[in-house]
């Protein structure tokens, strides 16, 4: 009698859906030929240049850009929200010093659920009140317990101050740069919506079972944390550390390719050229590292795209450059993926709510390559 199940022998008829269109949107158009990546008829590029993080949330949640009063009044709605309910403080404090910020907050993001005053509420306006609060309170507590990890008290952010700011001072406990600031918020717009990528795609999946917006964000969560989605990040920092020194790059790049392992921070499932964002962050990290006098990092990044490039048809995505542009701000690696998903609610909860306004329960089917005519046989005779 055969005693282990055999593995599949043919694949999907479409692994990984790469050819399947799941649904119509209008908050996020990608040409992956041309690379070009557009917000709700906006190119992404021009807005990270001209606009801020507040107002590219406000164009993705509200579907166009706001006028000056819209604007103040969205600005001010979103103030009364940027505090983290004391309940969530006393959670980050309980949890082990193994977990990693990104496990921390998968947890604790679905925690803040219970102490959202719209709870149980599923209009429209409250889905959105719910949205913003999210997009608010996620970068206050990876602060706070980055704070609480490096045994420091979380602090308040300061009213009048936006997201990037109140960021990079509930963190690091001091205004920050407005260099620093600058790019952070340029690189909180890049991240912030990338059409049906995979954790888009969970959050939307679950959204679809009409589920409420925690549960449809922690699942958002728990698929960007994946190294083959927005863990890939930290995975770039980590590659530029064993490297170490741009000298060394080459070796060690050409000896992963060699024994067939992907390089952090390239390959796209949509984009067949250079990822529109690359650019902009490249440059980005350029000025920064030489502002803040150490560019060996940058070096290292610049070589690892040489060396690839050279090597593979494969391009760098959105990650390569981020790695080097947070350690550029002093930023720790492992808040680079949670750092992802503060610009990331911002799209999630914009596809949850077009989800909800047009739904239909998503659930695709499977090929069935097992057998179907096995018949029982008892645990005595199995074992004979
Ligand atoms: C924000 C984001 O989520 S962006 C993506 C972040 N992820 C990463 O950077 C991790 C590294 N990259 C990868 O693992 C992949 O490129 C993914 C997961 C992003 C895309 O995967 P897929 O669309 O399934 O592409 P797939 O894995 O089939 O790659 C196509 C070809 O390019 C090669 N390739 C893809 N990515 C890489 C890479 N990073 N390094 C080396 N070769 C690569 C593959 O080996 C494959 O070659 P083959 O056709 O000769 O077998
Ligand atoms: O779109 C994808 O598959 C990956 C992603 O989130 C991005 O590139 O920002």
């Amino acid at each position: 009698m055969k005693k282990t199940c055999s593995p599949p022998e043919s694949k999907p008829t479409d692994a990984g859906l790469a050819d399947t269109v799941a649904c119509d949107s209008d908050i996020c158009f990608i040409d992956g030929k041309e690379g070009r990546l557009v917000y709700r008829g906006y190119d992404a590029l021009e807005l990270a240049e001209k606009s801020s993080f507040e107002e590219v949330a406000y164009l993705l949640w509200y579907g166009c850009l706001p006028r000056e009063t819209e604007f103040n009044a969205f600005l001010d709605g979103l103030r009364a929200s940027m505090a983290l309910p004391t309940e969530t403080v006393m959670i980050l404090r309980m949890f082990p010093k193994t977990a990693t910020p990104m496990e921390v907050i998968r947890t604790a993001v679905s925690s803040l659920g219970h102490w959202d005053p719209d709870s149980g509420n599923t209009g429209l306006s409250a889905s959105l009140r719910k949205a913003q609060r999210l997009t608010l309170r996620i970068p206050l507590l990876i602060a706070a317990h980055q704070r609480l990890r490096e045994g420091l008290e979380p602090i308040q952010p300061i009213p009048g101050h936006g997201i990037a700011y109140n960021f990079l001072y509930t963190l690091q406990g001091k205004a920050p740069d407005p260099l620093v600031e600058q790019a952070f918020d340029t690189a909180l717009i890049l991240h912030a919506d990338h059409e049906l990528n995979a954790s888009t795609f969970a959050a939307r999946v679950t959204a679809a079972t009409l589920s409420d917006i925690y549960s449809s964000v922690t699942s958002a969560i728990g698929a960007l944390k994946g190294p083959l989605h927005g863990g890939a990040n930290m995975e770039v920092m980590q590659l530029i550390e064993e490297i170490g020194r741009p000298e060394l790059a080459e070796k060690i790049i050409l000896e992963k390719l060699a024994n067939k392992i992907k390089i952090p921070g390239f390959g796209h499932r949509v984009y067949r050229c250079e990822d529109p964002r690359v650019n902009m962050i490249r440059e980005l990290v350029r000025s920064l590292s030489s502002a803040m006098g150490d560019s060996n990092n940058f070096a290292i990044t610049q070589e690892i795209e040489r060396v690839v490039l050279e090597q593979t048809k494969v391009f760098p995505n959105v990650d390569l450059y981020t790695a080097s542009l947070y350690s550029a701000m002093g930023l720790p690696p492992e808040l680079f993926t949670p750092i992802f998903a503060i610009s990331r609610t911002v799209g999630w909860t914009s596809h949850i709510m077009e989800q909800w306004g047009n739904n239909r329960l998503i659930r695709p089917r499977a090929e069935y390559i097992g057998p179907t005519d096995l018949h029982y046989v008892s645990i005595e005779e199995r074992s004979r």
